[in-house]
């Protein structure tokens, strides 16, 4: 049930909503405190309407061609189906669904999340170290490793889903975009994510199918190379302009910030335009800088 407070504060069954700590396409996020185990929690908040409404005339799935199921397109399923994704994940590097409330007369939809205490990451001009980004980058890699195990593509890695706890480690977040599949990979056709860390092989005008743990690895790679110089390795303001740079750049390490040869490696092994070449999981485990 849902009650305004004294103090102006939510309440929602035992939990008090507080201030906004997170905010993007999907809906906001706020500090929840639980008044049954006194701990605080991060309250993600869809509302049902507004994810109709963004869907909008595009909620209508394409017709699909090989008699695949398609990923449900009707954004209620959609949520849903993460949910679903969500609560069979259990991993140290991957957020923790601990509660959903849903009251079906209600507008909002309530996810209830162990909270991450210091929020997501942002090197936004701000690089890091290498060796916290070799830290950092290590969480990630168990994390895609479990939920590439657990058959999912994640499609959204990049800092800002990436939450960093009091204990130093990272948890991945966000599975709004992600794909379940079945068998030891998923081919997809549609392009999902953020256009940033969106790979080539999602981006050309030849619609084939491509590989989803490749994706995940190549965002991967814009991830590290963010962490180490503030900034993407392909910008562009236009988005067509973007995808170009995406298809034909060559990545560029400037002289400055000064990053090892072994970490330049490895990040130009994981942004190899072509997925059959890129450098997988395994391999990535292996990798001297990953291993020093
Ligand atoms: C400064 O202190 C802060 C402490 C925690 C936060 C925070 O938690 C932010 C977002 N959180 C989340 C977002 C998600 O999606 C977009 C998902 C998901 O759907 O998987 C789960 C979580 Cl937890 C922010 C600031």
């Amino acid at each position: 049930s849902i009650s305004e407070s004294r103090e102006g504060y939510t309440q929602l069954n035992q939990y008090k909503l507080k201030d906004e700590i997170g905010k993007g396409s999907y809906g906001i996020v706020k500090l929840a405190y639980n008044e049954e185990d006194d701990s605080h929690y991060a309250m993600k908040i869809l509302s049902k309407k507004r994810l109709i409404r963004k869907a909008g005339f595009l909620g209508r799935p394409p017709p699909s061609r090989d008699g695949r199921r398609p990923p449900p397109n009707n954004p209620i399923e959609r949520v849903y189906k993460e949910i679903a994704i969500l609560k069979k994940l259990d991993h140290p590097n991957v957020v923790r669904l601990v509660e959903v409330v849903d009251d079906p007369e209600e507008d909002n939809l309530y996810l209830a999340f162990e909270l991450v205490e210091k929020g997501d990451i942002n090197p936004m001009d701000n690089p890091f170290s290498e060796d916290l980004a070799w830290s950092y980058f290590r969480d990630v890699v168990m994390g895609i490793e479990y939920l590439h195990y657990q058959k999912i593509i994640h499609r959204d890695m990049k800092p800002s889903n990436l939450l960093l706890g009091d204990d130093g480690h990272i948890k991945i977040a966000d599975f709004g975009v992600s794909n379940e599949f079945t068998g030891t990979d998923v081919y997809l056709t549609n392009t999902a994510g953020t256009p940033h860390f969106m790979a080539p092989e999602s981006l050309s005008e030849i619609k084939e199918n491509f590989r989803g743990k490749a994706l995940d690895i190549w965002a991967m790679g814009i991830t590290l190379y963010f962490f180490l110089m503030g900034h993407c390795p392909f910008e562009d303001h236009n988005i067509l302009a973007l995808h170009n740079k995406i298809l034909k750049d060559q990545v560029v390490f400037l002289e400055k910030p000064v990053i090892s040869e072994n970490v330049k490696d490895l990040i130009l092994k994981m942004l190899d335009k072509n997925p059959e070449n890129r450098i997988t999981l395994p391999e990535i485990k292996e990798h001297p800088w990953v291993t020093k």
